[in-house]
């Protein structure tokens, strides 16, 4: 008989828990109260589809002591080596779950697929189950967060955006700094947010993990895993309109998304549905653009580069542009989601303090047509002949009357 012995190492910082006996977590919890035996999780990295190694699932080793003291030794060091090697992982979380985004399965994907995961991490979590549109962002913005690492949203990104929302206007406010002000330097947050991707599009957690799946990001946010993101502020007349991280579009995905609103009761379809109609309406929108351009040499929208982690600012010069568009869209990220794997930009960086500027200049339907058609593939939509894209670090678009600059929730 041949014994295969498989070999399995995994790094500390990895390790999800330790457990008494032999046990089992998901699907279900299921535990053997055995003297000698423990269980270990850790993060293991599937090789399943295309997504290799982005999709994480829990993995389990068991072990057989000779005895109960050494079993006891075992997990006892094991925890210890945890808490010292990796002191980024959160401790206290408090959770908002929308219970309507999506395809409303958020309470059921958290409290059958995540919640078990948080508790065998020994993370506590303090969760709230909204019953109103803004009701995280006003919790976040009025409460007492003391004693939280972090927050997490289950939800889509309009529930990110309040989460966003809440915490930087929290932070700033207890910096006595006027998020009014678009000068104004703000101040860090020191609250993480995690996504539990619950959502329609979940757009924002499909760009940092590069999959959409709940358990993965649970693991994500269990062993401290962190990814900084440029924010883009938008103001009017002195006064602070939003933050966004994704996409600020003025024509074609302004409509769309503005539109998509409309029908929030189709769920995720809603989408498909508004890009046809307003496809269909076949519109061009005049404007004029204004941007300050980044330094080419240190990056382009076209470069096919992976995102960097630095700030880099250009003191350059000014440009102007003046026209008719089908779409003028700004993204603070690549924006990719599963419709469209390579995203709206797809070397833009996450957090290098640029966004990218997309202009679409009015062309045929078809030609437009193909373009749109090109995010859902691997070619280059940014290579025909009305289409041209900028990297840039500051943007004044002044739209006519015809339309206004549409700005997510
Ligand atoms: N209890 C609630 N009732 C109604 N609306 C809510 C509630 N909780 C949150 N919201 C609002 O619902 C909006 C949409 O939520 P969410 O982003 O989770 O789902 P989605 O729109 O389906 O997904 P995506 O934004 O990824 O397309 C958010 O703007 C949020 O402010």
């Amino acid at each position: 008989m041949y014994l295969s012995v498989i070999k399995v190492s995994v790094p500390v910082a990895e390790v999800v828990g330790v457990e008494e006996g032999r046990v089992e977590i998901l699907p279900r919890k299921s535990v053997e109260d055995t003297d000698k035996d423990f269980t270990v999780f850790y993060v293991k990295r599937s090789s399943s589809g295309s997504s290799y190694g982005l999709l994480w699932r829990l993995g389990r080793i068991q072990f057989s002591c000779p005895s109960r003291v050494l079993r006891d030794q075992w997990t006892k060091h094991l925890r210890t080596a945890l808490k010292t090697h990796s002191p980024l992982r959160p401790n206290r979380l408090l959770v908002f779950i929308n219970p309507f985004g999506g395809k409303k399965k958020g309470r059921k994907i958290y409290h059958s697929l995540v919640a078990p995961l948080f508790e065998l991490a020994g993370i506590s979590s303090h969760v709230i189950v909204t019953e109103r549109a803004n009701q995280a962002r006003d919790h976040l913005l009025k409460k007492d967060l003391k004693g939280f690492d972090g927050v997490v949203c289950v939800g889509g990104d309009g529930m990110f955006s309040e989460i966003l929302h809440g915490l930087i206007g929290r932070t700033q406010q207890e910096a006595g700094l006027s998020e009014n002000d678009p000068t104004v330097a703000l101040q860090p947050c020191p609250l993480h947010i995690g996504i539990i991707p619950a959502g329609s599009t979940d757009c924002v957690c499909y760009a940092t993990v590069g999959v959409i799946d709940p358990v993965t990001s649970a693991l994500h946010i269990i062993i401290g895993d962190s990814q900084p993101l440029d924010v883009c502020s938008v103001h009017q007349a002195s006064a602070l309109m939003r933050y966004s991280v994704s996409l600020l579009g003025y024509g074609f995905y302004g409509d769309v998304l503005a539109e998509s609103e409309k029908h929030r009761w189709m769920g995720p379809l809603r989408y498909d549905y508004s890009g046809t109609m307003v496809y269909l309406s076949n519109r061009s929108y005049a404007g004029i653009v204004q941007y300050l351009p980044a330094d080419p040499l240190l990056s382009s929208p076209r470069d096919r580069t992976p995102s960097c982690l630095s700030f880099c600012a250009f003191p350059g010069e000014w440009v102007s542009v003046e026209g008719r568009f089908r779409c003028v869209s700004l993204t603070c990220m690549s924006s990719s989601c599963p419709k469209s794997p390579l995203g709206l930009s797809p070397s833009a960086h996450l957090a290098d303090g640029t966004g990218d500027l997309i202009l679409v200049w009015d062309t045929h339907p078809l030609g437009f047509l193909k373009f749109l058609y090109r995010h859902t593939s691997t070619q280059d939509q940014f290579d025909l002949p009305f289409v041209e894209v900028h990297r840039m670090h500051y943007i004044f678009p002044l739209c006519n009357n015809e339309k206004k600059l549409y700005i997510p929730k």
